[in-house]
């Protein structure tokens, strides 16, 4: 028996149920070679237990309680599981809203759970609730099989690290450990995802039946037992698989979920719409969800007395980023934004077809360099669209559309065909989406500084007006009517974006309220720009770019607060582009 090991994987589901109320749930699976004995201690308020009920092969036990239900998100259902007589096999502790709850044994007076059960072969053998783990659990679970022995000492200190990564700690002290596994359980990620997965795996060598069982719960919560050798063992801690997303690693979920989307045509919409609300959740880099790890790198060290910028507002009362030049460090930027897609949206319909070829040239000297960029060209000339060398990772994609008499309706339509092509294909696409005029360039370093879950531009003609002088829609019949006492900023319809999500619907919002303007026989006085400013005042930017990155020279003089020109107005006749 002495060489005869076994190996426990437990998985951990964090989830969140759908109303957030009840999001402590857990559910422990187990099977044990021969009569092992499993021990859960320190569960705090709900313990459980349920005996297998024979002595078969790989009878699943089942272990649910319920935790903090104030805990959303997180598994609250903590303590060591300790295992005595013969080897534990496997144990799956999965969180999972919705998993039965099992009752408390006859005997559950104790704290304790007992389980009994016998395996045949070394196999290692999961009885797993899997309806529902992602895929990404499942693929992980397979490569956690080979374990490791750790010393007595080392099986005593499993515990996690931070959130979301466990590991064997310092120590051997019990109470440590299990305080351990209470700050993992403070500290689990919170979660705005549907599902997070845990994995600890360690093997166990079969170590004599402890004889603590007079021992306080609390005390015998730190310990896992194996079988009669003593060796007792532990091991490995595998890795957070936080399901989600994005960013470097979370644009993968809406990609998935789209695709699964586009399953049901008939139910496209709706679920479009749906999922996008829950990817918005989670979405993001730096700005919503993952803190992403940066390598070690070299940069001067910002100084809290000597602020970068005194003579510009740098941050909005809702603690939103102005950004201006001097204010940000590109190298450390993109780091944090590698491996992050961007979309530009521009539309060059009927005569704006001109301007596509300086505006894609200049792009490829200014905008996001070094990262990879999928420019959008709406056009109904695609013939007419030029042919310009491109960087490595970034690609033009044409899009067929069509046009409208009136240039204003051109313009406001974009936020039209921006929603439809969110829903359609940009989110499996893209992270980020950049919404541009066409008749500009670039003239200087447009970057990831600019991301954000959204993000406006301050309009060049506007930056130092007050708002009673900002050009909204005053009248109040129009759906982007905004009172004389209201507003932030003037925004410039030119520049704005965001996340796909966040994109997503801010133009289905302005293009739901340009169509009811419509039916009310009202158009606003700057078009989508107009509706832009509504939005914008009711769902606060993430970023606020500085009229560095929309600038007219033309109609502007310079101030010398504006220290470069990123994007710039190509003069242009009206009359005769427009006609
Ligand atoms: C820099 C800036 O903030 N511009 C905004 C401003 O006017 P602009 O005077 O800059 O509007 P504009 O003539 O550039 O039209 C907006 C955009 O629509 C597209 N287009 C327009 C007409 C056409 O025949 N074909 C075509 O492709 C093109 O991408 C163009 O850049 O106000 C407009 C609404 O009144 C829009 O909100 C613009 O975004
Ligand atoms: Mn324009």
């Amino acid at each position: 028996m002495g060489a005869e090991k076994a190996l426990c994987v437990w998985w951990v589901v964090a989830g969140r149920n759908g109303d957030g109320s009840q999001g402590s749930r857990a559910s422990l699976l187990a099977q044990t070679g021969r009569e092992s004995t499993c021990h859960a201690g320190d569960r705090g308020s709900v313990p459980g237990q349920e005996r297998s009920p024979g002595e078969g092969n790989g009878y699943p036990l089942q272990y649910s309680c319920l935790g903090n239900s104030t805990d959303r998100g997180a598994w609250t259902c903590p303590g060591w599981w300790r295992v005595e007589g013969r080897p534990l096999r496997a144990a799956v502790l999965i969180r999972q809203p919705g998993l039965p709850q099992v009752e408390a044994p006859p005997t559950g007076a104790s704290p304790e759970l007992s389980l009994s059960s016998t395996l045949s072969g070394h196999q290692r053998r999961e009885q797993m609730v899997t309806e529902g783990l992602p895929s990404a659990v499942k693929t992980a679970r397979s490569k956690a099989l080979p374990g490791q022995s750790l010393s007595k000492s080392q099986c005593g200190k499993l515990e996690p690290r931070t959130s979301g990564e466990w590991g064997v700690g310092g120590g051997g002290d019990r109470a440590g450990s299990r305080e351990g596994v209470r700050e993992g359980r403070r500290s689990w990620p919170r979660g705005k995802e549907a599902l997070k997965a845990q994995t600890v795996s360690w093997m166990a060598e079969p170590s004599p039946a402890p004889t603590r069982s007079n021992e306080p719960a609390s005390t015998k919560a730190t310990y896992f037992w194996g079988n009669r050798t003593k060796s007792w063992l532990c091991l490995i801690l595998l890795f957070a698989v936080l399901l989600g997303f994005y960013s470097n690693v979370f644009s993968l979920i809406p990609r998935r979920q789209t695709e699964k989307s586009q399953s049901s045509p008939e139910a496209h919409h709706v679920q479009g719409q749906r999922e996008s609300l829950t990817l918005s959740e989670g979405d993001g880099h730096l700005d919503t969800c993952r803190i992403p790890e940066v390598p070690r790198l070299l940069y001067p060290k910002a100084q809290l007395l000597k602020p970068s910028r005194v003579d510009v507002l740098v941050m909005t009362p809702w603690f939103a980023p102005v950004v201006w030049d001097g204010t940000f460090d590109s190298a450390l930027l993109d780091v944090q934004f590698r491996n992050t897609t961007i979309g530009l949206t521009v539309f060059a319909i009927k005569k704006y077809v001109v301007f596509l070829r300086l505006f894609l040239e200049t792009a490829e000297k200014y905008f996001m360099v070094g990262h990879k960029v999928i420019y959008y060209v709406f056009t109904d000339r695609p013939a007419d669209v030029p042919q310009i060398a491109l960087q490595d990772g970034r690609q033009v994609v044409v899009l067929h559309v069509g046009n409208y008499r009136r240039w204003q309706d051109i313009s406001m339509h974009r936020m039209e065909m921006i929603s439809n092509f969110s829903r359609q294909r940009f989110l499996r696409e893209v992270d980020y989406l950049v919404c541009l005029d066409v008749d500009m360039k670039f003239s200087d370093h447009v970057g990831v500084e600019i991301l954000a879950p959204l993000f406006g531009t301050l309009h060049p003609g506007f930056y130092a007006a007050d708002r009673q002088s900002f050009t909204y829609e005053r009248r109040p019949l129009s759906r982007a009517y905004i009172p004389r006492d209201e507003g932030d900023f003037y925004y410039a319809g030119g520049f704005f974006g965001g996340s796909v999500p966040e994109v997503y619907r801010l133009t289905t919002a302005c293009h739901q309220a340009m169509t009811a303007d419509q039916v009310q026989g009202i158009e606003a006085v700057w078009h989508d720009e107009s509706h832009l400013n509504r939005y914008l005042l009711s769902h606060k930017p993430s970023k606020v770019l500085s009229p560095e990155y929309l600038w007219d020279e033309r109609m502007l003089q310079r101030p010398p607060l504006l220290r470069k020109l990123r994007y710039v107005a190509v003069p242009k006749n009206h009359t005769e582009i427009r006609n």
